[in-house]
């Protein structure tokens, strides 16, 4: 009895150990993550300003951060295994439509049309994303740390209100714009007949993604004005399982 008392201490202690190392991997994980990500954005904020100034334009400024730009937003898809193996209390579904619909402007739009890349469309998103981005991955630093700064806990949940509808219109404004070129081409389409009897057309599955963007977008939106209220207001806000 007594030798199964301490078994189970002993076990309950290890548990516990378990925890609290998982924990204190994922807290070194999420800090080294969101510093990484920080230094990326602020690279890429500091390469659109440098070619501007030396330029005087923003043609041209695309091709010059592409791969930088690239590399940093497709990382981002490690923030959805972050939700799915719980180590961040976010929905693993609002995570993903964030993340994919800027992976898919950065590769499936903005990459593969080059007659684009010099719309100012293109340099409205790339503003608001690099924006949003410092502000985001430093406060997730601050506060893992500890140490979070009023203003960039302000900017975090404040910015977003503003940003939000500007990056969106960016991103939209581009995809409008690369219509009448994936049309003209018949980029990434399929017609039939063909071998595999598949009929694909980009053109209207781009008008469905920006279709997509009328219920998406909202919901994205107001799951950012509940977490204003809850951390800048301190409401406590029963989320339903999303
Ligand atoms: C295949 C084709 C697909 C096409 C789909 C087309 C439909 C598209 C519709 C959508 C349009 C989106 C457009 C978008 O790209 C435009 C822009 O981004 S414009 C720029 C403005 N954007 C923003 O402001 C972004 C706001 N969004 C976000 O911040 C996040 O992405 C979001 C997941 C939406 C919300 O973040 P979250 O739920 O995580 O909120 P919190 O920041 O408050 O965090 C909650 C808790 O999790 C902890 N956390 C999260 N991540 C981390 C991390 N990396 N490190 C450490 N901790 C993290 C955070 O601290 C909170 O913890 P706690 O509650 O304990 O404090």
């Amino acid at each position: 009895m007594v030798s199964t008392e301490e078994d189970g201490s002993v076990e309950e202690k290890e548990n516990n150990n378990k925890k609290r190392t998982k924990s204190a991997i994922a807290v070194a994980w999420l800090t080294f993550y969101n510093i990484a990500m920080t230094a990326g954005w602020l690279v890429l904020a500091m390469a659109m300003m440098r070619f501007y100034l030396q330029k005087g334009t923003h043609k041209g400024l695309y091709k010059s951060i592409a791969r930088t730009l690239k590399f940093f937003q497709t990382i981002a898809l490690i923030e959805v295994v972050h939700c799915a193996i719980g180590i961040v209390r976010t929905s693993v579904i609002v995570t993903g439509v964030q993340v994919c619909s800027r992976i898919f402007m950065v590769w499936f739009i903005t990459n593969s049309i080059k007659q684009i890349q010099n719309e100012e469309s293109v340099i409205l998103f790339l503003f608001v994303w690099t924006f949003t981005e410092i502000t985001r991955y430093s406060f997730y630093t601050f506060n893992l740390l500890n140490h979070l700064p009023y203003f960039i806990k302000w900017a975090r949940y404040n910015m977003f209100i503003i940003m939000y509808p500007l990056g969106v219109a960016g991103e939209l404004l581009t995809i409008y714009t690369a219509l009448p070129y994936v049309r003209k081409t018949g980029m990434f389409s399929m017609r039939l007949p063909n071998k595999y009897n598949i009929s694909f057309d980009y053109y209207y599955f781009l008008t469905i993604v920006m279709l997509s963007y009328i219920p998406l977008f909202p919901q994205l939106y107001f799951h950012m004005l509940r977490q204003r209220r809850k951390v800048l207001l301190g409401e406590i806000i029963v989320e339903k399982d999303e």
